[in-house]
């Protein structure tokens, strides 16, 4: 029996599974954020990482995005670079700088001091609570997402110890040692694949793997240090579900920048393949077709700068572009915060709206 409130609207888990929908569902990546007043309040007295760490703030960021929009998914409140920290590693979040790792990796020598099988519930069980609460008190409005760094991109971050415009250290490590970035992505798998199984029993019901720095690789690069470890997690989430009797969740792979990853995205099992704004969707599209796979994107979060016409009329453009059905409509990256709150909001109403003209007529 599903211990949580019936569902209200599923559109979302409709579209990734390519089913009919009436309309298509919206959602947009860092939702709660900074761009929300009422967001910035709750960090005025938390700090980024308390408010993770609690269940109920967690919640409460979560669920305030929704109380403004008619948005058709949550996203759980947190960061990829938990993971990091369940390892060991000392994650600062810096004001106007952003992650800062006082102690990153430097030699691999330095994968030894990691704790490479953590107890998964000890350092990461306050995400599942904050993902049950939240369930409960979404109270079936919306499909709650769960979600993770992918291997390399978190680390990338271990060893740059922030962002960084050229992740030429870390890169430095793919063609130095090999072997070595293979041990460490291998580590992170075991420890992402455990982490979202847990969220999926936790009451997650799309389970999102976030390869943010994918185009930073060349394709034969990408594909031996990225997916794989992508391959892996899909395949063996859905498993580990499998095997204790869960139906698997959908999952949704966003590998911003690797254009040339369409096609081999789609040959693994992740449900849904996420496009930044600089993908094409009509060509991903028939990609995506052919192995039955549905698509997540795209509109440039720069056109929410533009006016509310002009985003209704982008957004028009996008939906009639993905043809209305295995979409979910997103933006092709994160929410900035000097974002105003009723320009997303003028997104997800012409999504709406376009939509449903558009599959009414189909
Ligand atoms: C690369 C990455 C990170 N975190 C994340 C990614 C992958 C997505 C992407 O590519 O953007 C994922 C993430 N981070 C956050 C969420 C919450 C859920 C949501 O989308 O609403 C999600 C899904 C909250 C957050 N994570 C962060 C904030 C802002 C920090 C704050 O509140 O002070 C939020 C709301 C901090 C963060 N965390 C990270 C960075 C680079 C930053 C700094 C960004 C900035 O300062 O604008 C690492």
């Amino acid at each position: 029996m599903d211990p949580f409130p019936a569902m209200k609207n599923d559109l979302l888990l409709r579209a990734a599974r390519g089913e009919k929908v009436e309309k298509v569902p919206v959602w947009a990546m860092r939702q709660a954020g900074r761009y929300l007043p009422e967001f910035r309040e709750v960090r005025s007295k938390h700090d980024f990482f308390t408010v993770c760490r609690t269940p109920e703030l967690a919640c409460e960021v979560t669920l305030q995005p929704l109380r403004r929009m008619d948005l058709d998914a949550a996203i759980i409140f947190s960061d990829i670079l938990v993971i990091p920290q369940a390892l060991g590693m000392e994650v600062q979040m810096v004001p106007g700088k952003g992650p800062v790792f006082p102690n990153p990796l430097v030699t691999p020598d330095d994968i030894q001091k990691l704790n490479a099988t953590p107890d998964i519930s000890k350092e990461l069980g306050y995400v599942f609570e904050a993902i049950t609460l939240t369930r409960q008190k979404l109270e079936g409005k919306v499909p709650l997402i769960g979600f993770s760094g992918a291997p390399w991109t978190l680390m990338s971050y271990m060893i740059e110890g922030s962002g960084s415009t050229t992740f030429s250290k870390s890169r430095f490590w793919l063609y130095r040692y090999p072997e070595e970035s293979k041990k460490l992505l291998s580590i992170l798998t075991d420890v992402i694949v455990k982490y979202l199984v847990g969220q999926a029993k936790a009451g997650a019901q799309l389970l999102q793997v976030f390869e943010s720095h994918g185009g930073f690789l060349d394709e034969t690069i990408f594909n031996d240090f990225s997916l794989f470890y992508l391959r892996r997690i899909a395949s063996e989430v859905k498993q580990h579900l499998i095997s204790e009797d869960i139906t698997p969740v959908p999952m949704t792979v966003f590998a911003k920048g690797a254009h040339y990853a369409v096609e081999s995205l789609a040959q693994t099992e992740y449900d849904v393949i996420g496009l930044d704004w600089t993908m094409d969707p009509e060509k991903a599209r028939s990609t995506a077709q052919k192995y039955n796979k549905s698509l997540q994107g795209n509109l440039d979060p720069a056109a929410l700068y533009g006016s509310c016409e002009s985003i209704a009329q982008r957004t028009t453009e996008i939906v009639r572009k993905f043809g209305g059905k295995g979409h979910i409509a997103n933006l092709g990256h994160g929410m900035h915060p000097d974002m105003e709150p009723e320009h997303l909001n003028a997104f997800v109403e012409a999504v709406h709206k376009s939509s449903e003209e558009l599959i009414q007529k189909q």
